[in-house]
């Protein structure tokens, strides 16, 4: 873990806001009033905090802070310094989820589609690996899978809140697990989704029995993104479909209807190269693992039937 913390670190962190008091102090409340005022003017901010920021919920929650002494200048400073995010909003610990609820629940449910604040996330379920079938026997379309998850450890504030004592935890894992799966090239004879998988769910439960992650009874396990709630876990192809990729927005309105989401081939906000795209679940939240490899699956068995029937 000491590596990806360090990286976090150079590239997100900062010096901590953490006081003793339960006050929002002035500096803070100074930046927390003048960034709002900046995002009420960018009108072609296109964020989902741009969109559940409203002025009500931020009378609200401006003097709001969680046991680790996070902010909402914690929660949204990402997303005041960079406009042009799709979601803008980070937890700055687990907290955060409750404390900041009125931010973080309708940006979930649109993010998750419709998962409502009355809902639960269920139970860990991976379900039967072997069931998970070949999506390109040929391998005319699928280059590459890959299926991720994320966690974070119980008890330590996340990434927009990591302090020294923090980065510089070191954990020993068993050698034979990995923390990111890797990629295979091309199907063996199993499916090559379930081998990729499997090699996740052994992985996951390794580090499970060593370590214990923050999780939540109605949200699943926490990271500080609240994309990555519930499962985590985002199993995608990079495949080549070039009829129906002949213009993204059709790509994309084709992968939705089956709760698809498109990137290019080096991820979020990148394009295609070689006419290589990303195509994984979206919803990581409110239902099981096993459901959310499912989603990919089903979806892109189907996205590929329209290619082979497209003109
Ligand atoms: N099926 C795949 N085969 C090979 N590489 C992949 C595949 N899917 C994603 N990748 C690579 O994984 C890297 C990380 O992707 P990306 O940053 O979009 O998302 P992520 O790590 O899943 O996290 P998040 O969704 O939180 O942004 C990129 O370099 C991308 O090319």
């Amino acid at each position: 873990l000491r590596w990806p913390l360090r990286l976090w670190d150079k590239f997100f962190s900062r010096e901590p806001t953490v006081s003793e008091s339960k006050m929002v102090d002035e500096v803070t409340m100074e930046k927390l009033n003048s960034g709002f005022q900046k995002l009420q003017k960018a009108t072609d901010c296109k964020s989902l905090l741009k969109k559940y920021l409203t002025k009500d919920v931020f009378e609200k929650l401006k003097n709001e802070k969680t046991k680790m002494g996070a902010t909402l200048l914690d929660v949204i400073q990402s997303g005041l310094e960079n406009l042009d995010s799709g979601v803008g909003i980070y937890a700055p610990d687990a907290e955060s989820y409750t404390v900041f609820s009125q931010l973080f629940n309708p940006v979930i449910q649109d993010y998750h589609v419709g998962f409502k604040p009355t809902d639960k996330h269920p139970p860990k379920d991976f379900g039967d690996v072997s069931t998970l079938v070949d999506l390109d026997p040929d391998g005319e379309f699928v280059v590459s899978t890959r299926v991720r998850c994320g966690r974070s450890l119980e008890g330590y504030p996340f990434n927009p809140c990591l302090t020294e004592a923090v980065r510089n935890i070191s954990v020993s894992i068993p050698a034979q697990v990995s923390l990111v799966t890797r990629v295979y090239s091309r199907p063996a004879q199993v499916s090559l989704v379930t081998r990729v998988y499997s090699r996740l769910v052994h992985a996951v439960n390794n580090i499970e029995a060593k370590l214990p992650f923050s999780h939540d009874g109605r949200l699943g396990f926490l990271t500080f993104c609240p994309t990555n709630l519930g499962t985590t876990m985002r199993a995608s192809v990079h495949i080549k479909l070039p009829k129906l990729s002949k213009d993204r927005k059709t790509l994309e309105q084709a992968a939705a209807k089956y709760n698809l989401q498109v990137r290019g081939t080096r991820g979020e906000h990148t394009e295609s190269e070689g006419g290589v795209h990303d195509i994984s679940n979206k919803r990581r939240l409110g239902l099981t693992e096993y459901q959310a490899v499912r989603e990919m699956q089903d979806g892109i068995l189907e996205l590929i039937k329209l290619e082979r029937a497209a003109e």
